[in-house]
């Protein structure tokens, strides 16, 4: 397995050892770790609280995954109490031992990968490709910024001395951090878009709180004791789960924190974002949002590739990605032709247990989820619409939050062409020609990730019009979904992402910093 490097891109076909791993590390995690009850990990060490939710494995809805302390507003005021406290000596610390810290940690998730992937795929129901990509992208996180900061010599930079006759006026320019950092983070990647963000903040100087979703609780406690096991001083990262409207709302709004990183849904992100900017000064906000990804397939496509890769995306992790790919136009002289292969290719899906080897996705994380896609295949099976391609289920759907993955061909004035549906759902529109797809592709708030499938001559006007920060061309391994840090750095634009900077881009470590403008005479 020495040369295989595990990515979004590479994890269709995986070396056997990977599996043989990943099934050892499950069986141990069946064995050994399922049913415990968990704290919140608070100034350096996990804390009880008599407040707990039980978490079940939303494939097999009668396992027990364990009991997770839920937190309260007070536990809000202590964590970022314990991270201003231990921010002034953090700061202090020779950005070199903050790279060296990180590196570490990424190298313990490393050796940890199996065991916290078999974890993140019983927690959020992903399947076990999935679930080691998302563990195996926090430690290129890790290591990208680390690098970063070291490529930049921790963004310190000599200006030229003032121009004075008489008078020695030296200049610097010096980004340090802004203090607590808060993290909020989604259901759907708990470790990495919790891991992300952590990183990059904790690198450049800042102190931590994250809060988790109330969905996956457990994915969080796992950086935590990476960072702990890594020797990170107490009180540098807290990891909370709680509830949205209590305690991520106490924790955005809280006076103690310098800036935040929030990723999830459009209507969450908006209003954390309106309300830093009414605070008695506005607090940086990172907001990563939602998404309604198009793609367009062109008359001169290859179908082929296009089918495969709108299956893979539409339907990958039962379309709970928010580069899931929603919205396809399609020149309608082949419209017809790419319906059928859709047909095939959704008809042949392994849908089952995610742990499995053998299947290709498993359910939706919540009841909720699949509530809302039973809505959307009503709604998509009214006046005007029609189901074109129905997926199967597995024999035992009952036992998990099964979706079947669906097919919908719609009018483009669909009422569902404007909202995320976020379920293994993919809408299918006919276009006169390229330019009528353009237009309906940016016809959308969100602009996150957008695929293209045409001919080598059109590709440019496609890369030249399209309004969305993440796009791909003629990719049959997805076509909106499944960057890797370090290959396709990931953000969105529009509605889906505030900054227009991407993570683990060139551009993503700045933002966790401030410019401090120093001019000293003498010296
Ligand atoms: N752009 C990206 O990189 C990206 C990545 C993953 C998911 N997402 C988006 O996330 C959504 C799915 O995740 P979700 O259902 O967990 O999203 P969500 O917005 O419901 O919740 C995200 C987080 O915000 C917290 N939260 C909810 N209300 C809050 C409030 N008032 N104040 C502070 N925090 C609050 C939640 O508890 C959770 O931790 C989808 O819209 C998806 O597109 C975006
Ligand atoms: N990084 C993932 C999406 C994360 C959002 O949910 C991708 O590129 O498909």
């Amino acid at each position: 397995m020495s040369d295989f490097k595990l990515t979004y891109s590479t994890m269709f076909a995986p070396p056997p050892e990977l599996h043989q791993r990943f099934d050892a590390a499950l069986a141990a995690v069946r064995q050994h770790r399922l049913g415990q009850t968990h704290g919140l990990f608070l100034d350096g060490a996990f804390v009880p609280r008599a407040a707990t939710i039980e978490r079940h494995n939303p494939a097999r809805l009668g396992e027990l995954l364990g009991r997770f302390a839920l937190a309260s507003v007070d536990d809000v005021d202590q964590a970022v109490a314990a991270a201003r406290r231990a921010w002034p000596a953090w700061r202090a610390t020779p950005w070199p031992e903050r790279v060296a810290l990180l590196r570490r940690a990424a190298r313990l998730v490393d050796e940890r990968l199996y065991e916290m992937a078999a974890i993140v795929s019983l927690e959020v129901g992903k399947t076990r490709m999935e679930a080691l990509g998302e563990v195996a992208e926090v430690s290129a996180f890790f290591d990208i910024y680390a690098q970063q900061m070291q490529d930049h010599a921790g963004f310190a930079h000599a200006l030229p001395n003032d121009p004075l006759p008489h008078l020695v006026s030296r200049n610097r320019s010096v980004m340090k951090p802004y203090g607590v950092w808060a993290v909020i983070a989604p259901f759907n990647y708990p470790f990495a878009l919790a891991g992300g963000p952590t990183a990059a903040a904790l690198i450049t100087g800042n102190t931590v709180v994250l809060k988790g979703s109330v969905e996956t609780p457990w994915s969080g406690l796992l950086l935590a004791q990476c960072l702990k096991d890594a020797g990170l001083p107490d009180g540098v990262f807290n990891a909370l789960v709680g509830d949205g409207g209590t305690v991520g709302e106490a924790l955005m709004r809280h006076d103690g924190i310098g800036g935040i990183t929030f990723t999830g849904s459009y209507e969450v992100g908006m209003r954390i974002y309106r309300a830093q900017a009414q605070r008695a000064w506005p607090r940086p906000c990172i907001a990563e949002m939602g998404g309604k990804n198009a793609a367009i397939v062109t008359a001169r496509a290859d179908l082929d590739v296009a089918a495969q890769g709108i299956v893979r995306s539409a339907f990958g992790m039962s379309g709970q990605k928010c580069s899931a790919l929603s919205r396809v136009y399609v020149d309608r002289a082949v419209a017809d032709a790419l319906i059928e292969r859709l047909q095939t290719a959704v008809q042949a899906l392994a849908v089952g247990e995610p742990q499995l080897q053998s299947s290709w996705t498993g359910p939706v994380a919540t009841a909720a989820a699949a509530a809302r896609h039973a809505a959307c295949v009503r709604e998509l099976s009214g006046p005007g619409a029609r189901i074109v391609a129905s997926g199967p289920l597995p024999a035992d759907a009952t036992q998990g939050h099964y979706c079947a993955p669906v097919v919908a061909e719609a009018p483009l004035d669909h009422p569902l062409w404007r909202r995320e549906m976020f379920a293994p759902l993919v809408m299918i529109g006919r276009v006169d020609h390229a330019e009528q797809a353009m237009a309906e592709a940016n016809a959308s708030p969100f602009g996150l990730t957008a695929g293209f499938f045409g001919a080598e001559d059109e590709v440019p006007w496609f890369l030249d019009h399209i309004e969305a920060g993440v796009t791909y061309v003629n990719r049959p391994l997805g076509a909106t979904t499944g960057a890797w840090p370090g290959y396709q750095p990931f953000g969105g634009w529009k509605g889906s992402g505030s900054t227009g900077k991407a993570l683990a881009s060139f551009h993503y470590l700045p933002q966790y910093m401030r410019e401090q403008s120093q001019t000293r005479i003498g010296g």
